[in-house]
This record gives structure tokens, C-alpha cells and sequence, in this order.
């Protein structure tokens, strides 16, 4: 299932109580850092960082940031893709806090981790809105905690945002809108600019479409 967020910030009472609920947690915390990851991190990461007094580090696709970069390369549910960040962004001994809308196979965040940590950073939590279990990207972090504000399977915050904001609720998308999403991703893959190989996305591409 697609889970999306949007419906969250159509509701500016829910998202402001959900950016509040990240605030409460790491204000204080000496965080200097909220590296987002495009494109949803960047919603949720922009507000938190503010709030807390720390920059914002932008972490994105290929080719997006102008500077010179870094970047990691990571397997998604489908295919592959690329994490950059710019290079002197962030300074050795920084503490960071890696944010994006949600962990599936947990492979960007690793990604986003890995990045922060080859430039010296701490990475302190990774904050995120929703958690698919299923998929145990929680393994792939390294052991750093997930801190999760707006759990899909109910955990207590996500009842309070779903039952203070009628309008708020997190809602799975049908299949067939995801499977749409995903053979949009894998078309792109056959632009030979991208990461994953022509066969590879041509491959993967019949089996989706089966
Ligand atoms: O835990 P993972 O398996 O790595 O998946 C999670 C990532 O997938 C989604 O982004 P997507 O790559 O679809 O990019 P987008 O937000 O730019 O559409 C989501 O916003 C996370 O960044
Ligand atoms: N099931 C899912 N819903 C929304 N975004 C995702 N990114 C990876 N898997 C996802």
C-alpha cells in the first residue's frame, strides 16, 4: 500500500501538532543538523529544523544540488537510486538528525546515514512519520534509534493526531494507484541516466506489469 501523507497537511492543526510532537522530542538535544531527504523529508525537516535552532541539509536525488557532492547509493522496494549532499554542508563532530516521511526498507535512510557519517557527523535518531514494519528497515539503521511520531499501526500519537483532527487520517492508497506509482519509477529507470541498469528496469518492469 501507498501510504500517503498529504491528507496530514491538508489539516494545518495535525501537522502543526505533529511537527510540535518531533520539536518537543529534540529541542535541547544540542542537535546543530535536520539532514531531510527529498522529497517528503523536506516537509517535515524544514519546520522541525527551525523550531530546534539547527541548519537544514537538503539530501537529494542525482544531479538536483548545484555545489560539489557526495552521495551513497541504495536499494529501494524497486530499484535503485542515489542520495547526494553537498560537500561542506555539514562539519565533522556535528550532531545530525536524519527526518523523511516514512521507512519502508529503510534504504534511503541508511543511505542518508552513511552520508553524514563519512563527513565525521553523530548521527543522533532518525525521525520519521510512518514505519512499515513488515519491511524491518529498522535493521538497516545501524542501530540508531527510529523515532516515529505517526505510527500507521496505531501507535498512541498517531490516535491522537486521527482523533483530534477528523480530516487528519493517514490512509492507505489502493493497489492499484501504488502499482501505478511503481511503473512510473521503473519507466524512468530505462532513461540510461538513471541508476538502475536498462535490463534491470526493463526486467523488473514485465514483472510488475504482470
Ligand atoms: O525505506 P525505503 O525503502 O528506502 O523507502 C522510503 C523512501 O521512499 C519514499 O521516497 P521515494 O524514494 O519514493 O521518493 P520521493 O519522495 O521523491 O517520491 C519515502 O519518501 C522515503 O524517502
Ligand atoms: N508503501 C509506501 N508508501 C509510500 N511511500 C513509500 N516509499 C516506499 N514505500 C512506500
Amino acid at each position: 500500500m501507498f501510504q500517503d501523507i498529504t491528507t496530514l497537511l491538508l489539516d494545518p492543526k495535525a501537522f502543526k501538532d505533529t511537527i510540535d510532537l518531533f520539536v518537543e522530542r529534540y529541542k535541547g538535544k544540542n542537535i546543530s543538523v535536520v539532514a531531510g531527504i527529498e522529497a517528503r523529508g523536506f516537509i517535515f525537516g524544514t519546520p522541525i529544523a527551525l523550531a530546534i535552532g539547527a541548519k537544514f541539509v537538503p539530501l537529494r536525488k542525482p544531479r538536483k544540488l548545484p555545489g560539489d557532492v557526495i552521495f551513497e547509493e541504495y536499494t529501494l522496494e524497486y530499484g535503485r537510486d542515489r542520495l547526494e549532499m553537498h560537500v561542506g554542508a555539514v562539519k565533522p563532530g556535528e550532531h545530525a538528525l536524519v527526518v523523511d516521511d516514512l521507512i519502508a526498507t529503510g534504504g534511503t535512510l541508511c543511505a542518508a546515514m552513511n552520508l553524514l557519517e563519512r563527513v565525521g557527523a553523530e548521527v543522533v535518531e532518525c525521525a520519521c512519520v510512518i514505519e512499515l514494519p513488515d519491511l524491518q528497515g529498522r535493521e538497516r539503521l545501524h542501530g540508531k534509534p527510529l523515532d516515529q511520531y505517526l505510527n500507521v499501526l496505531g501507535a498512541s500519537v498517531k490516535n491522537r493526531i486521527n482523533n483530534h483532527h477528523d480530516s487528519a487520517q493517514i490512509v492507505p492508497l489502493d493497489r492499484r494507484r501504488h502499482r501505478q506509482r511503481k511503473m512510473k519509477f521503473l519507466k524512468k529507470g530505462l532513461n540510461p541516466q538513471r541508476q538502475s541498469s536498462r535490463s534491470e528496469a526493463q526486467a523488473a518492469l514485465q514483472k510488475a506489469s504482470r
